[in-house]
């Protein structure tokens, strides 16, 4: 495995060589929770990659659907799932546990960790809660064939089936279809309630960044107004919050290892075919040669008026802030996370103040090793109703 941890690095690899770096390394976990690979995110890149990614770019989570199904954001679907979150939440934990066949496959077999075993019968529990979720509603939709499309699930069941300009099949079997699934569920909702939960964690730790992001929720929504969605691109201090979380606290894992599909040279150095490259964004995240206090919850480095602000989108344009990924395998779920964590976040802080429980003074900085960073303790804060002064209840995110 070749680790690159410098924007320069990151741009040869993503930029200068994307055809020899287009398919991802498969981890043997990842295989056995994606119906063997038959996921867009473990696919590799080819035909079958590219029409499962454009029904799920322009079919599924395009801006046009995602104003259809405005209820997911809110709420409702797969995300309202118990055993559904939960189930999502251990497979992401098993999918950064570092796992021995990875490295030296002919050991797969032996399953030395055990981890490989837990990963299947975790996927077996998660499949018998898709494929209920599914036909249950099938079940629903017998009969409404012109009904208005309202959520992610019924898009993806219109999708099913039918061909594309090229006559491609959008989603040919029951397990791409399956796939298509897990790949806006597993996607969907971890990274960002895990993201938010930091942005909490932070905002509770500074009370001046805690207070400007008030106060410009007050002047851009209004006291008495809640939280619409054309309210998000006013927000510009909150955004700034939103990607200085995503700088500090995307996952160790956060882009998975790519192969080299053909000998290359990388910055001097000769790749073979077939090694694994991985790009560590953590450490380009935190690296002082690319930002003033690296460890420091700055937000304010992300204003379009700082002079670096405006360069760091969520699309990867620089190779310095690459939450999302970059180039051909940036994350195609990215306009949906950014909206979703945006939204949520503004509602909670718009219409809450928040406190820690009595007692508690030092918030817990400490994360797991995973896809994504997850907190060690879970966040525990009190809300009060902002405009009402009512005594709050302790939510546990
Ligand atoms: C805060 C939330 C999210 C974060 C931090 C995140 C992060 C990422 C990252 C880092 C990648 C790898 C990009 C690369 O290798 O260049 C990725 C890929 C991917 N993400 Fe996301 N993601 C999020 C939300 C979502 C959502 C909401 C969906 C779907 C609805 C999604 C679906 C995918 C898929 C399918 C891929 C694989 C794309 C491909 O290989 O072509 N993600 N994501």
């Amino acid at each position: 495995m070749i680790v690159v941890s410098s924007p320069a690095l990151a741009k040869e690899v993503i930029q200068a060589h994307k055809s020899t770096f287009s398919t991802r390394l498969a981890p043997v976990v990842a295989k056995i929770f994606s119906y063997d690979g038959n996921e867009v995110a473990m696919l590799p890149y080819g035909p079958d990659w590219a029409a499962m990614r454009k029904v799920l770019a322009r079919e599924v989570i395009s801006n046009q659907a995602l104003d259809a199904c405005r209820a997911l954001r809110e709420g409702a679907v797969l995300a309202g799932i118990r055993e559904y979150r939960q189930a999502i939440g251990e497979m992401t934990v098993l999918l950064g546990r570092p796992n021995v066949s990875d490295a030296f496959p002919l050991l797969t077999r032996f399953d030395l960790q055990g981890i490989q075993g837990q990963a299947t019968k975790l996927a077996k529990r998660f499949d018998c809660i898709i494929t209920s979720v599914i036909e249950r509603r099938l079940k629903d939709l017998e009969g409404k064939e012109g009904m208005v499309f309202k959520d992610l699930l019924q898009i993806l069941l219109q999708v099913q089936g039918r061909a594309d300009a090229t006559g491609r099949l959008l989603s040919d079997s029951f397990l791409h279809f399956k796939g298509l699934v897990l790949d806006v569920a597993s996607g969907g909702s971890d990274p960002a309630t895990t993201l938010i939960e930091w942005a909490m964690t932070e905002l509770l730790n500074d009370e001046k960044v805690m207070t400007k992001v008030v106060q410009e929720l007050d002047q851009v929504v209004g006291p008495n107004n809640v939280v619409e969605e054309h309210h998000l691109k006013e927000l510009n201090y909150l955004n700034a919050v939103v990607k200085e979380t995503c700088r500090l606290h995307v996952g160790i894992m956060g882009l998975t290892p790519r192969l080299a599909g053909q000998p290359c040279t990388i910055g001097g150095y000769h790749i073979p075919k077939g090694a694994a490259v991985f790009v560590n964004t953590w450490a380009i995240h935190r690296d002082p040669q690319n930002w003033a206090e690296p460890l420091q919850f700055r937000p304010e480095r992300f204003l379009d008026s700082c002079e670096d602000g405006p360069r760091f989108d969520f699309m990867g344009s620089s190779f310095q802030f690459l939450p999302f990924g970059s180039g051909r395998r940036v994350c195609v779920g990215l306009n949906l996370a950014e909206r979703l964590m945006k939204y949520v976040l503004a509602s909670m802080l718009h219409s809450f103040e928040w406190k820690l429980p009595d007692g508690e003074e030092k918030l817990d900085f400490s994360d797991k090793l995973g896809v994504v960073a997850k907190k060690v303790k879970p966040l525990v804060a009190i809300p009060f109703p902002r405009r009402l002064g009512k005594l709050g209840c302790e939510v546990q995110f």
